[in-house]
């Protein structure tokens, strides 16, 4: 669909008159019970676990944001959109109605981010499912056809990105001396791996691979980013806000009797629990302000994924006003977690910029959706790769604490390429 633009805003909206039109009808769950296959390869939007979540494609409107107000703008944007909206909504649950998908940047500078309402939108919750169409004026009854099934890549070849293993040992070993020297206490230092195929990537065999290896994970795709997350930054369902906060990592051998001995340790580790207590405390201490009540876990539980482990906390708290702070302003008081950025934020943020020697773009920010009610889901893009075309560039990195060796580091970033390694092979 072509699209006016305002010049100044750089939103779009799908040409036409009148406001934007919503309609939400229920669906037989069994025609939404494999919710990838129905992307079409033109502009899928994809946000899955376990068979549930909500994919789309088209463009309805879209508003691209930068810099320090990039969440702002967006949420600015999006209230006064659905202010004006015309929704029919049969269904009524958090992901009926309009929604927007967004990826926002990891760092404010130069920090482009993008919220894209889709066209067709088909969602699945438990026993609920259901399509929304989204247009100007009136809009057209949709059909969901059955896609052209996904193209395997080939050809594909891995290589270095910014920094070789060695450069980026170095970056880490950079960082323990900074950290002795008192300037943070924790910093997360990630490094890229850039794919190249004979032929441009279809990301819908990617996801599809990537949502049957890892099912606990989100798996998601917005405007080019791709990934698998295991960490929900924030999920704000009416007054309830949860969180879960990832940090500390073991890699899995494959023997589950070692596994579980790892797991035990881990659980143990000092440095681990250490490089999690931050993050756990940047989590409460942003959500305090919004919320009459947090709730902390006095200790963390381990998440098993097929590659590496995590010590975990879900964080849950009920926010005082649910209309006037919506996920996306929440996702803006959270990010930079000590998970992504480190510990004080300002500090750990400006030595990534200095030791990393790359733009993270849209790498460890939030992914997610939002409804018109403000109810969303914000994972962080984690496991994850930007595709251009026939490249990729994946992302991997790693909570650096005074115990941290630099090797044991690099061998920790290898395993979370993993992911999304594994799904670009045919
Ligand atoms: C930064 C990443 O992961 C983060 C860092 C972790 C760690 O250092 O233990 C664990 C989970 C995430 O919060 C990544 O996957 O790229």
């Amino acid at each position: 669909m072509t699209s006016a633009v305002d010049p100044a805003s750089g939103a779009r909206l799908a040409p036409g008159p009148g406001p934007l039109v919503s309609r939400t009808v229920r669906l037989d769950p069994g025609v939404a019970s494999s919710l990838l296959t129905l992307l079409p390869t033109d502009g899928p939007l994809a946000w899955v676990r376990r068979g549930e979540g909500l994919v789309g494609w088209g463009r309805a409107a879209e508003v691209r944001t930068s810099g320090p107000g990039r969440f702002d703008e967006a949420d600015a944007w999006w209230s006064e959109l659905v202010g004006h909206a015309v929704v029919r909504d049969e269904v009524s649950v958090p992901g009926t109605g309009p929604v927007a998908f967004g990826s926002f940047a990891f760092a404010d500078d130069p920090g482009s981010s993008v919220l894209v309402v889709p066209e067709v939108l088909v969602g699945r919750r438990g026993d609920d499912a259901w399509l929304t169409t989204v247009g100007r004026g009136s809009i057209a009854s949709t059909d969901l056809a059955t896609p052209e099934p996904p193209e395997a890549p080939t050809g594909v070849t891995f290589a270095d990105g910014a920094l070789d293993g060695e450069a980026w040992m170095s970056a880490v070993a950079t960082a323990v001396r900074r950290i002795e020297a008192g300037e943070v206490d924790k910093v997360v230092l990630a490094r890229d791996l850039l794919a190249t195929a004979d032929a441009p990537f279809d990301v819908r065999w990617t996801l599809g691979r990537l949502a049957g290896s890892y099912p606990t994970c989100w798996t998601f795709h917005v405007d080019g980013l791709l990934g698998a997350t295991p960490e929900m930054l924030l999920r704000r369902e009416r007054g309830l806000v949860t969180s879960r906060v990832l940090a500390g990592t073991i890699r899995r051998t494959g023997d589950d009797e070692h596994d579980l001995a790892l797991a035990a340790a881990l659980a143990r580790s000092s440095k681990d629990l250490e490089e999690h207590e931050y993050a756990v405390r940047s989590v409460a201490e942003a959500l305090e302000p919004h919320c009459s009540s947090v709730n902390v876990p006095d200790s963390p539980f381990v998440l098993h994924l097929p590659n590496v482990m995590h010590l975990a906390t879900d964080v849950a708290g009920n926010v005082h006003d649910p209309r006037g702070v919506s996920s996306l302003r929440l996702a803006a008081a959270l990010h930079p977690s000590a998970a992504v950025g480190g510990t004080p934020t300002p500090a750990a943020v400006r030595l990534i910029s200095e030791l990393e020697g790359m733009d993270r773009g849209r790498y460890a920010g939030p992914v997610g959706w939002t409804d018109a009610d403000g109810d969303g889901e914000w994972g962080l893009a984690l496991r994850s790769a930007e595709v251009h075309g026939d490249t990729v560039r994946l992302f991997a990195g790693c909570g650096i604490v005074a115990g941290s060796d630099p090797e044991a580091e690099l061998a920790e970033a290898q395993a979370k390429f993993v992911p999304v390694r594994d799904a670009l092979a045919p």
